[in-house]
């Protein structure tokens, strides 16, 4: 579903060079599939996931990245999200003045506008988020607010997968799921992406916490450092991770 190959991509920084983050990065999610990428602070996780989305200022130098078939580094960030890529920030935007319901079904009609599908109306989008906000325990209340101001790190957690249950991506990036999440937020989210599990979807999850990844248990685990994938397995590695730290792979990545 998502085949990453050789991928090398810089970012320009504040005072105009550019950075060489990803080092030959090659990574593939079939669909049905969750894999889980874990790393050092700096090795290029994040980075990963804006070149996914295709955020402005990161340019791919070599390599390619197919998403169900079809090459997007080229694609504009609305492209891929209209054919249904979606990321989870690791600190989500605040939108003064729009209330969350308001966001959330303009969201979604803009994604069906572009699929050529017909818009989706009031009674039907009040039903659907009446339904996807009591998955997760968000209240109406919450969702007359405007998006993210004042929200707390675990409310703005909730809705970001709130924003995924009414969506329905194809592929989800979450970058970083379980900061600022209490115990019981980690486990409503972490419901919530397994209620996301579906044959047809692939999700790849950067955490560095290894308690996110006993919640949802990953078909696949990959190490990242300096910019490249160094270490694939199955749930085991990211306890072997948790024990052991990362010092072993560090020496593979220089
Ligand atoms: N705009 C930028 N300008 C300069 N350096 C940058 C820029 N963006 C990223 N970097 C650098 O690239 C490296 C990779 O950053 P990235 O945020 O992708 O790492 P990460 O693995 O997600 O880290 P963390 O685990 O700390 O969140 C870091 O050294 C970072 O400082």
């Amino acid at each position: 579903m998502l085949k990453i190959e050789n991928l090398h991509c810089k970012v320009e920084t504040a005072d105009g060079e550019e950075k060489p983050i990803l080092k030959g990065l090659s990574l593939e999610v079939p669909a049905g599939e969750v894999h889980a990428i874990m790393g050092p602070n700096g090795s290029g996780k994040s980075t990963l996931s804006y070149v996914l989305t295709g955020r402005e200022g990161y340019e791919c130098t070599a390599g390619s990245i197919e998403f169900q078939g079809e090459e997007i580094s080229e694609q504009a960030p609305e492209e891929r999200a209209a054919k249904g890529l979606y990321l989870s920030f690791q600190y989500p935007v605040e939108i003064p003045g729009v209330p969350t319901i308001t966001f959330l079904k303009e969201a979604l009609n803009a994604q069906r506008k572009a699929r050529g599908e017909t818009e989706v109306s009031a009674p039907e989008f009040m039903k659907l988020i009446r339904e996807k906000a009591k998955q997760l325990g968000v209240s109406m209340d919450m969702l007359k607010r405007a998006v993210n101001v004042g929200f707390s790190g675990g409310e703005k957690k909730r809705m970001e997968i709130l924003q995924a249950l009414v969506l329905e991506p194809k592929f989800l990036i979450l970058d970083e799921t379980d900061s600022g999440l209490d115990i019981d937020a980690l486990k409503t989210v972490s419901d919530g992406v397994n209620a996301l599990r579906a044959p047809d979807r692939g999700m790849l999850v950067i955490t560095h916490y290894q308690r996110l990844l006993d919640h949802i248990t990953p078909d696949r685990v990959h190490v990242m450092a300096n910019g490249r994938i160094v270490k694939s397995g199955g749930p085991e590695l990211a306890n072997e991770l948790e024990a052991e730290g990362y010092d072993k792979y560090l020496g593979e990545a220089a």
